[in-house]
C-alpha cells in the first residue's frame, strides 16, 4: 500500500470507520487454479509435476473433464515453457527477469491456452487474469489482461515465424523453438540421429506429444493378451509382455492388476532393452544375474520373473536405501535378493553370466513422461554423469564371468552417454561390442547397430540406448 495515503491512526474510543466493500468476490475456475498451483510448486520447490498434480487433484476432489483440463494445462505449460516465456517477453514491456515468479507462472497457463488448446480467446485471457486478480489485484490484472491481449493476436505459428532462428541459418535452433525444447537438447537429438531436418522434426514432435501410458504382463503371471483385455488397452507391438494404454486413461496405479502385483507400468523400450540382455545366446552357466542400478525396480521386475522361471537368481544393487525398498516391492516373491550398495563396488562375489547396468542419466530420451524435465537439465550435467556411467559399466565387466553378457542402457540419446561411454569402456577393457540389433526382434528402423537406439518418432518408447558387450 502506498504509504503516503495511510489512513491516520484512530483516537481512542471513536467508532471504526466504515470499510469500503471488498472488490466483487472472483470465481476461479478450480481446474485452472490446480494448474497454476503444479506449475508453482514446480517452480518455487523443484517438485514433479507428474507428482503434484494427481495428489491436488485428490484433495480438491476434482474429477472427470475438470481433471482433464488441469492435467492438460499443467502437463502442456510446463513442456512449453521455453516457447511461452519467449512468447510472454515479445507481448511485455518489462523484461521476463522484472516480471513477478508468480505472474509469470499465471501468464504461461493463460499464453499455453491460447497458442495450444482450442480453449476460445476470450476465456482463456479472462479466466487469467480473474486468477491474477483475485491472487493479486487489479493492477497486475490489468497487466495480464494485456500481455495476454497481444498474445493472442497471432497463433501458435504466427509466433514460431516471428520468433524462432531462421531455419535456413540455424535450422536446430528453429526446430527447437517450434517444438518448445532448449536448443542443447534438440542439437543432442540432431547429433544422435544425423539430421537437422524432417527427421529431426519428427522426434522433437513426438517428444512433445503425451504419450501413451505402457505396462509389462509379469511373465509366469498373466499374458500380454489378458492384461490387455482386462485394462482395455492393445497388445504392444515390439514387446511380447507390453500392452499399451490411452494417452489419457486413468491412473494406471489404479489398474487391478498393477495394485495386484501382474503387471507394472513400465515404457516399451524399458522391456526391450531387458528382454535383449536375456536374448543373447550364452555358452556355460546361465543362473546369476545382476541388475547394478535397479531402482526403483522396473527392469528388475521383468528380469527377476524370467529369471525366477528358469530357476535362477537376480541380484538388484541400489545405492538410495529408499529406492531399494521400491525393488523389494516390486520384486517381491521372485528370486531376486535386493542389495544397498554403490555399483561401482558392491561387494558382491563376481562371475555373473548376465549384468544389467541400467545407468543414472539425463534422462533426455524419455522428457515426453516427465513435464518440466527439458527445461531443468542442464549441459553441464552431462559431464558428471558420463563419469559415473563409466564407472558402473567398468564394475559391471569386472563382475561378469568370461563369455559373459553386460547390457549397457541408458534412457538418452546423447552421444557421450551413449556411444562415447561404451567406446571408453571397450578401449580400457578386453570386452567386445555386440551387435544389439537382432537382440531387439521385429523392431524396425534399428540404423547401423552395434548399439540400438530407440526413438518415440520411430518405435513409439523412449528413446533408450542398449549397448551389449560380451566380456572376454
Ligand atoms: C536409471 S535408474 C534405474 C532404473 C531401473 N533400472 C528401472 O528400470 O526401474 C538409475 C538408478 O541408479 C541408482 N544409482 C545411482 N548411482 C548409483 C550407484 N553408484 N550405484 C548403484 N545405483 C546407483 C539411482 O538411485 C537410480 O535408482
Amino acid at each position: 500500500m502506498n504509504e503516503r495515503r495511510r489512513t491516520p491512526s484512530r483516537p481512542p474510543g471513536s467508532r471504526p470507520p466504515r470499510r469500503k466493500p471488498n472488490p466483487r468476490p472472483v470465481d476461479v475456475d478450480p481446474a485452472r487454479q490446480a494448474a497454476l498451483d503444479t506449475l508453482r510448486a514446480v517452480r518455487e520447490r523443484d517438485a514433479y509435476a507428474n507428482l503434484v498434480l494427481p495428489g491436488l487433484l485428490a484433495q480438491r476432489r476434482i474429477t472427470g473433464r475438470d481433471a482433464g483440463l488441469a492435467t492438460e494445462l499443467a502437463y502442456g505449460a510446463c513442456r512449453a515453457q521455453g516457447l511461452l516465456d519467449a512468447v510472454v517477453a515479445e507481448c511485455s514491456n518489462r523484461p521476463l527477469s522484472e516480471v513477478d515468479p508468480k505472474l509469470l507462472d499465471a501468464l504461461r497457463l493463460g499464453v499455453y491456452q491460447l497458442l495450444r488448446t482450442r480453449i476460445p480467446a476470450h476465456a482463456a485471457v479472462a479466466s487469467t487474469v480473474d486468477i491474477v486478480r483475485s491472487e493479486a489485484g487489479s493492477k497486475l490484472a490489468g497487466f495480464a489482461n494485456a500481455v495476454l491481449r497481444r498474445a493472442g493476436e497471432l497463433d501458435e505459428q504466427q509466433w514460431i515465424d516471428r520468433i524462432a532462428p531462421d531455419p535456413a541459418t540455424d535450422p536446430v535452433g528453429h526446430l527447437a523453438m517450434r517444438h518448445a525444447h532448449p536448443k542443447w537438447i534438440a542439437r543432442a537429438f540432431a547429433d544422435a540421429l544425423g539430421s537437422e531436418g524432417d527427421d529431426l522434426a519428427a522426434a522433437l514432435a513426438a517428444d512433445d506429444a503425451r504419450p501413451a501410458v505402457h505396462l509389462t504382463a509379469r511373465p509366469g503371471e498373466i499374458t500380454a493378451d489378458e492384461l490387455a483385455a482386462i485394462t482395455g488397452g492393445d497388445p504392444a507391438p515390439y514387446s511380447p509382455y507390453g500392452v499399451h494404454l490411452d494417452a489419457g486413461a486413468g491412473d494406471p496405479g489404479d489398474l487391478e492388476p498393477v495394485q495386484e502385483g501382474f503387471a507394472s507400468v513400465q515404457d516399451e523400450g524399458s522391456q526391450l532393452v531387458s528382454l535383449a540382455l536375456t536374448r543373447v545366446e550364452l555358452d556355460g552357466p546361465d543362473q546369476r544375474w545382476l541388475d547394478l542400478c535397479a531402482g526403483p525396480g522396473g527392469k528388475a521386475g521383468l528380469l527377476g520373473a524370467l529369471v525366477t522361471l528358469d530357476g535362477g537368481r537376480l541380484d538388484a544393487v541400489e545405492q538410495a536405501p529408499h529406492r531399494a525398498d521400491l525393488v523389494r516391492r516390486v520384486t517381491e516373491g521372485l528370486s531376486v535378493s535386493v542389495h544397498v550398495a554403490d555399483g561401482r563396488d558392491p561387494g558382491l562375489e563376481p562371475g555373473y553370466d548376465r549384468v544389467l547396468v541400467d545407468a543414472p542419466c539425463t534422462g533426455l530420451g524419455a522428457l515426453r513422461r516427465r513435464p518440466e524435465a527439458r527445461w531443468r537439465r542442464r549441459p553441464s550435467d552431462v559431464g558428471d554423469l558420463t563419469k559415473l556411467q563409466r564407472e558402473l559399466l567398468l564394475s559391471a565387466v569386472g563382475l561378469t564371468r568370461p563369455g559373459g553378457v553386460v547390457a549397457y542402457v541408458v534412457c538418452s540419446p546423447h552421444l557421450a552417454e551413449t556411444e562415447g561411454v561404451v567406446s571408453d569402456v571397450l578401449r580400457r577393457t578386453g570386452a567386445t561390442q555386440l551387435d544389439a540389433r537382432p537382440h531387439f526382434p521385429g523392431v524396425p528402423d534399428l540404423g547401423d547397430g552395434p548399439g540400438v537406439q530407440l526413438w518415440p518418432h520411430r518405435h513409439g518408447t523412449d528413446a533408450m540406448f542398449c549397448a551389449l558387450l560380451k566380456v572376454a
